[in-house]
């Protein structure tokens, strides 16, 4: 590959609502720039992208080097940028953007404008972009592009007067989305001569080259064999490779200003690499690193326990792993009387939380159970200092406490105007504000402040089934507030079971606090001695069940028949017992846990 000059690079990102195309538009980039340049590098790009999946390597945000022969006669070097697709990577969404000058606006013709459409593309004019809006899936008998292109201009505010009527499935225009890129988008800028200045945009852990970093030179250049420090932490490393992705993994001698590529340094893990930190040179480091940095906290934390407890050193191994790939999530050890030795683990947002949990039990086939999620909240003590509780488990005594502060967010839902009234209850039922409601055609745009500990529990599920699956939610976090919050403990027989504590509104708790008692009651099964149930908030008891005590030993009757079945049984109960376990005298099935955990409304 030759050296493109500096205005003739464009570099951009593709932001969409989930389902509107996005892949098919970048696959069909890839093919149309990849056919135009040399037949061979097609196969040779398709091949390798059959390798990695073959060999099960996850394709990661990642930039493709696109090469394009414009209209004009000039060759530009287009890169391409992937962005995570959800809010809760919304940090590692605006370093990816702030590597790049411009975005496509990709939104589905049938469709129109959706809340993650919109999430996005603030963050996107947040980052100074140039926004080319595309219209997509103009095949299809339903596209409205005029309607589309109206509803755009009217709720994002952009000139659609120029916007790019595609087919990314059959292949219509791709052409015209080439050309917006080139004669649209702003080359980037930067200077080659001063101080080496690189965006950390993503890293991952590759189990052949070890952690890959994805960076945007602003300034200098990147060479291999540079030693290299990270401006937040200081560490120094010397680059072993440096290259760019077409998408296979292209080594080049260096990186100039304006270029999005990858180094490799011989970094063991990628909790080194932390997003939005400036490379510089170590030697002759810049002055000052590029704005914006941010260290990623988590917001939403959960107990993993292992259902079988000799899984426990399996866990801990699959929870390392995961965590050399991904710098966000976080754990650390906990105990629970209720069950028994696990993992108090951080996430950046729920759908993180899911993503985490599936992978723990589809890539490393475990089987855990999770304790309710609980958001941190910020409990202020009467002698001044501030404690961040991860575990309800942890709350200070009343007696400490001055006051405590809980994360908010600001979430716009976007929902047809037939189901607007379910919509606005439920985010009043969950203590939310309204801050804003308008009509797009007949679909209601709400913005709600809510405390985000009202939707770690069910909010999607419950959204999804009042709007019959049409609205659509997104939410960035917005602050702390004072709020009135209690702890409930659980406690069967005097015994609290810690597992089932947790924080809410002192207005919600006791109805909480009724309804797992309640619950408990028919999930723990009957035993020789009578078990009360009960809910507390502090030494006040606000819900008690009582558990009858079994008439007689209903288990002589299951003796008898031949041998083998017998054997049978006693595996099972053995089988059983493992999945028990005991508080005072009372033995609970670990499926109570379970779907008492499960707090729907
Ligand atoms: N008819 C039609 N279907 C399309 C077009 N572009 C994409 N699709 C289809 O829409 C669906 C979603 O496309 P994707 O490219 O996977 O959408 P995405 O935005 O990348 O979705 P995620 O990867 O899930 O975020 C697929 O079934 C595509 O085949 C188009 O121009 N016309």
């Amino acid at each position: 590959m030759t050296d493109t000059p500096i205005e003739r690079i464009r570099n951009f990102s593709i932001i969409a609502h989930i389902d509107h195309g996005k892949s098919t538009l970048a696959d069909r980039l890839i093919q149309v720039t990849g056919a135009l340049s040399a037949r061979e590098m097609t196969s040779q790009v398709l091949d390798s992208m059959e390798l990695e999946k073959e060999r099960g390597i996850t394709i990661k945000a990642q930039t493709v080097r696109l090469s394009y022969t414009a209209k004009d006669g000039l060759t530009y070097e287009l890169n391409l940028m992937d962005t995570p697709g959800h809010v809760d990577f919304a940090y590692e969404v605006s370093r990816s953007l702030a590597a790049c000058e411009g975005s496509l606006l990709v939104v589905d013709a049938s469709q129109g404008v959706e809340a993650q459409t919109l999430a996005n593309v603030y963050q996107a004019i947040d980052a100074n972009h140039e926004i080319v809006p595309i219209l997509n899936k103009i095949d299809l008998p339903a596209a409205e592009p005029e309607r589309v292109k109206q509803q755009i201009e009217d709720v994002i505010g952009l000139d659609t007067s120029d916007a790019v009527e595609i087919s990314a499935k059959t292949g219509l225009n791709i052409e015209g989305v080439l050309e917006a890129l080139v004669t649209r988008l702003p080359a980037p800028k930067g200077n080659a001569n001063a101080p080496l200045k690189a965006l950390l945009v993503d890293s991952w852990y590759d189990q052949y080259l070890g952690v890959v970093i994805l960076v945007r030179i602003k300034d200098g250049r990147l060479k291999r064999g540079q030693k290299i420090r990270m401006m937040s932490t200081g560490a120094v490393h010397a680059v072993e490779q440096v290259g760019v992705f077409t998408p296979k993994m292209l080594p080049m001698d260096d990186l100039g200003p304006g270029e999005i590529g990858f180094i490799t340094a011989a970094i063991k893990t990628v909790a080194d690499c932390n997003v939005g930190d400036t490379i510089t040179d170590d030697r002759t480091p810049a002055a000052e690193a590029l704005p914006g940095f941010k260290p990623s906290i988590p917001v939403v934390w959960c107990g993993l326990y292992p259902i079988d407890a000799d899984d426990f050193e399996k866990l801990r191994d699959s929870l390392a792993k995961l965590r050399l790939n991904d710098a966000s999530f976080h754990y650390e050890p906990e105990t629970s009387a209720a069950l028994g030795f696990g993992f108090r683990c951080g996430f950046l947002g729920l759908l993180h939380l899911e993503i985490i949990q599936e992978r723990l039990s589809r890539e490393f086939d475990l089987d855990l159970i999770a304790t309710a999620p609980s958001v941190v909240y910020h409990v202020f003590k009467t002698n001044g200092e501030m404690q961040e509780l991860h575990n309800p488990v942890d709350m200070p005594d009343g007696s400490v406490i001055d006051h405590i502060e809980e994360p908010w967010i600001k979430a716009t839902i976007m929902v047809p105007d037939d189901y607007l009234g379910s919509v606005l209850s439920l985010c009043t039922e969950r203590r939310g504000q309204q801050v804003d409601l308008t009509y797009v055609g007949n679909r209601a745009m709400v913005v709600y402040r809510i405390p985000l500990n009202e939707i770690v529990f069910d909010f999607y599920d419950r959204l999804k089934s009042v709007s019959r699956g049409y609205a659509s939610f997104d939410y960035t976090l917005d602050g702390y507030a004072e709020s009135d919050l209690v702890r409930i403990s659980i406690l069967v027989n005097g015994d609290l079971v810690d597992a089932l504590s947790f924080i809410a509104h002192r207005a919600a708790a006791e109805t909480r606090g009724r309804q797992i008692c309640g619950r408990l009651k028919d999930l723990i099964p009957k035993q020789l001695f009578k078990i009360a149930i009960q809910a507390a908030i502090g030494s006040r008891v606000v819900a008690r069940e009582t558990i009858s005590a079994l008439s007689k030993d209903v288990t002589a009757k299951c003796y008898g028949g031949d041998i083998t079945r017998k054997r049978k049984l006693l595996e099972k109960q053995k089988e059983g017992k493992k999945r028990m376990r005991q508080f005072g005298k009372v033995e609970i099935p670990q499926s109570a846990f379970l779907a008492a955990l499960k707090m729907d409304a």
